[in-house]
């Protein structure tokens, strides 16, 4: 069906590792059928953006995606919102309330955090898996439904089973497609792709360029906090050292407490051994077509220029000189002597 063409997958699930291409292929092959799937996977390995690919990919994507977080509604009004009620079905009930069941009719229901789930819930959810029927509360009679049911949990429901936590019966109904995230530290050569598609996603005034020793501290990280963690650390970077190039002294910081952080200045940053270099130059300035009318300072101008170019390079060349020197036309030495001039020798 996308032949040639990006499919929602592709475009959402972003990474080049095995695992992930692996991720892509099930979201494209599972969102053909409407068995339940349940994704498991440490916080903020990206199973939500899975169950939103899978829906994009299925024929009900122009249907609601509706997604409930099963741990963050109070365990007395989680009936209420899964299966909505009739007008004065308990105190407080001023009005009739369509439920998240009903909602999504017609397309998927994302229920996130399922290991939470209320025993006395999990029950009246299974009724609704096999008989495909909502009763609102105070409602005397059932509203059919047709519902995609994809659910996620970061615990070990096989634990949760055996525990008699969770009952055996639902997990079998809602597992019927069982599928793991791995976590971002299992796949560590998805860093770079990550940080490129969060930096032009999140992008507001400036953007901190990563050198590669910068990259490669990236990737050495354990990520407790996987893609979520990564999409935090490239908000904080913008904000702290937007405009400007970064190495792996500032990652370290930033990866830290930033009480501890000294703020970019490039001069500053040189003075001590640091990493920090402006990115790029100013543009404006450079692109301004000179009328002659006042003078310039034409050796400042070509150095400001000549270092932003060498700032693109070691960028483009994810900071190895002989490449960057290549892209530049230099010689290596050449360039090494100009990365000296300006402080960038530390990249
Ligand atoms: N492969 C990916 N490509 C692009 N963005 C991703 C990817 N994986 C995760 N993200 C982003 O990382 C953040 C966390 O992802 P998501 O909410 O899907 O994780 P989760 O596993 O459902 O977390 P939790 O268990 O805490 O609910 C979101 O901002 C999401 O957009």
């Amino acid at each position: 069906m996308y032949v040639g063409a990006v499919s929602p997958a592709d475009r959402m699930i972003v990474g080049k590792s095995r695992a992930v291409e692996h991720l892509r292929q099930l979201a494209r092959r599972v969102a053909q059928a409407d068995a339940s799937i349940m994704i498991t996977g440490p916080s903020g390995a990206g199973k939500e953006v899975l169950a939103r690919a899978i829906h994009e990919e299925s024929r009900r994507a122009s249907k609601p995606f509706v997604a409930i977080n099963c741990g963050a509604i109070p365990a007395d009004l989680i009936e209420s919102e899964l299966f909505g009620h009739e007008r004065g079905s308990f105190t407080g009930a001023h009005a009739r309330r369509i439920g998240r069941f009903e909602e999504a009719n017609g397309g998927t229901l994302f229920l996130d955090e399922i290991g939470d789930m209320r025993f006395d819930m999990q029950v009246k959810l299974l009724r609704v898996l096999e008989d495909r029927l909502v009763t609102r509360i105070g409602a005397s009679s059932a509203v059919n439904v047709d519902i995609r049911i994809i659910s996620a949990t970061h615990q070990n429901i096989a634990d949760a089973v055996a525990q008699s936590r969770f009952r055996q019966d639902l997990h079998f109904r809602l597992g019927v497609l069982p599928i793991r995230v791995p976590s971002l530290a299992e796949r560590t050569e998805d860093v770079p792709l990550l940080v490129e598609h969060f930096q032009n996603y999140l992008a507001g005034n400036g953007r901190a360029h990563l050198s590669k020793a910068a990259l490669d501290r990236l990737e050495q990280h354990e990520w407790p906090g996987n893609v979520r963690e990564l999409r935090n650390f490239v908000e904080r970077a913008n904000v702290l050292f937007g405009g400007m190039m970064i190495g792996r002294n500032e990652v370290e910081e930033l990866l830290g407490c930033l009480g501890r952080i000294e703020l970019a200045d490039a001069a500053a940053s040189a003075a001590r051994g640091g990493t920090v270099v402006p990115f790029p130059a100013n543009d404006e300035a450079q692109a301004r077509v000179w009328s002659g009318e006042s003078p310039i300072n034409l050796k400042e101008l070509l150095e400001t220029m000549e270092l932003e170019r060498i700032q693109i390079a070691l960028d483009m060349a994810q900071g190895v000189v002989s490449e960057a020197a290549r892209l530049l036309t230099l010689k290596r030495t050449t360039l090494i002597e100009k990365m000296r001039k300006y402080s960038i020798g530390a990249l």
